[in-house]
């Protein structure tokens, strides 16, 4: 059975239908990128996924036992008070506070070791360079062990280089802690490097591929924008 199965499943807001007859199964494991066009329905499906307020038919199942959650890049400017050490233990167990027990200060120094941030553990994140904050963003989600990992655009404000190394370290999360990884996204040029299959939400729909149909797809859409730098989707 996959970490996350729906059948004949649907999302709709009062009136609206954004998803219907959704069947999808994701295995455990596999990094998977959530593609389509904005308003397609891929925030709604995470929120559902999550647990949060949508109205939803048919079954959705999900076999993880801890969610980590990784939101859209919110801007932290630079007098922001807190440390990345303690920007990472913001939202663990009860909540930062002054003083943790021993396992807790273990887990927060593992995540910031996982997400190479040891060394500047100390600085304030609001100096902190825009790879630095998403790798504190991706910490603070790792520092409670989850078994699924959502990132909702998390490259979307990096550039190229920046964007790259925080695909490779998700893609050893996946390999070394057997992660599930979800990763929103329209940079799907980029995504088919590192993903072995998505989900493509369109026309209230969604249907999913393996690594060779994201190979397709990417071909086929940077055919059709062949002039473009970008190829959204
Ligand atoms: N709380 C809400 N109430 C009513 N409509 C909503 C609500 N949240 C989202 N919608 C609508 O549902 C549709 C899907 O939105 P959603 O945010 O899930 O899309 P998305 O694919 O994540 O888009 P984006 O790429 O822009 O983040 C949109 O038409 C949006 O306006």
């Amino acid at each position: 059975m996959g970490i996350i199965e729906t059948k004949d499943f649907g999302i709709r807001y009062g009136e609206k239908v954004i998803l219907s007859a959704a069947n999808i199964a994701i295995p455990k494991g596999r990094f998977f990128a959530i593609l389509g066009e904005n308003g397609a329905g891929k925030t709604s499906f995470v929120k559902a996924l999550i647990g949060q307020n949508v109205q939803t038919v048919g079954t959705l199942s999900r076999q993880a036992k801890r969610i980590g959650f990784v939101p859209q890049f919110r801007d932290i400017t630079r007098d922001y008070p807190l440390r990345i050490s303690e920007f990472v233990g913001l939202k663990y167990n009860q909540g930062w506070r002054l003083w943790w027990q021993a396992d807790e200060k273990q887990a927060i120094q593992a995540a910031l070791a996982r997400m190479d941030l040891l060394r500047i553990a100390n600085q304030r994140l609001g100096l902190a360079s825009g790879g630095q904050k998403q790798r504190a963003f991706v910490a603070q989600a790792l520092v409670q062990k989850p078994d699924l990992l959502i990132l909702d655009e998390s490259t979307a404000s990096l550039d190229h280089e920046h964007k790259v190394q925080l695909l490779q370290t998700v893609k050893q999360l996946q390999k070394e802690e057997d992660l599930t990884i979800l990763f929103i996204t329209h940079e799907l040029k980029l995504i088919s490097q590192f993903a072995d299959g998505y989900l493509l939400f369109e026309n209230g729909g969604v249907t999913q591929g393996d690594q060779i149909a994201l190979q397709s797809l990417t071909m086929q859409m940077t055919h059709v924008h062949e002039e473009d730098e970008v190829h959204d989707v």
